[in-house]
């Protein structure tokens, strides 16, 4: 079962609870950790009626944390001088951009061979369904960590840069689609979306990545449930 499977029984329940959430803590800001992610933040937006600055979904930590390991274990160094980035759907077109990876700012291509790389960025695009081979359920530790710093980001108004799944509306050359981009989080929920400047082969994938999740999108349209 991939994640884009669960999309008729979640919706239901995300729909229930987003409407519930909003009539009982009309100020709220939702973070969504349901699958298809990008397609149960949408739905959530929708139901909520509420500005897209305060429903977004909790996927691109998570992913990035993933990926981060992967590199640190390849390395054999500490994955706490990592930073990285990552686009897109929260499933297997996922796009880590090795262009904003650095180890304590090493350029990650002078670190890790092209060929070695590519293998760490299909096993993070496949994170989730490895654990769930492994241990017969989905991820619950690292999703929560991810949804907590999320939470912590939005209640300390840190203003911290995370990706996170969010309702664009231009930016990225996209509209009226849940997809997972670097954005300021801070008590007003996602407070700017940062718009990067992709290389030709970057808008590719991250094109790729909005179709695969546009398609889910279109089951939930024909489910009729907004
Ligand atoms: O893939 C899952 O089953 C859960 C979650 O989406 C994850 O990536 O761990």
């Amino acid at each position: 079962m991939s994640r884009d499977d669960l999309i008729s029984t979640n919706a239901k329940i995300v729909k229930e609870v987003t409407e519930n959430v909003i009539k009982y803590s009309p100020e709220a800001k939702i973070i969504v950790v349901s699958n298809p992610l990008d397609v149960m933040t949408y739905a959530a937006f929708l139901a909520a009626k509420v500005p897209s600055n305060r429903v977004f979904g909790m996927a691109g930590i998570l992913d990035t944390a993933r990926y981060k390991a992967f590199i640190a274990s390849e390395l054999n160094v500490s994955p706490i001088g990592i930073e990285a980035l990552l686009l897109g759907g929260h499933g297997d077109t996922m796009v880590p951009l090795p262009n904003y990876t650095s180890v304590s700012g090493i350029p990650v291509r002078q670190l890790i061979p092209e060929d070695r790389l590519q293998e760490i960025i299909k096993r993070t695009q496949n994170g989730g369904g490895e654990i769930v081979a492994l241990q017969g359920t989905s991820a619950w530790y690292a999703p929560g960590t991810a949804a907590a710093q999320m939470v912590e980001a939005i209640v300390r108004d840190t203003k911290s840069v995370y990706p996170v799944c969010a309702m664009l509306n231009g930016e990225y050359g996209m509209k009226d689609i849940a997809l997972g981009v670097p954005v300021v989080l801070g008590k007003n929920g996602i407070e700017k979306i940062i718009d990067l400047k992709l290389t030709e082969e970057e808008k590719v994938l991250l094109e790729t990545s909005a179709k695969a999740v546009k398609n889910v999108m279109n089951v939930l349209d024909d489910m009729k449930m907004f």
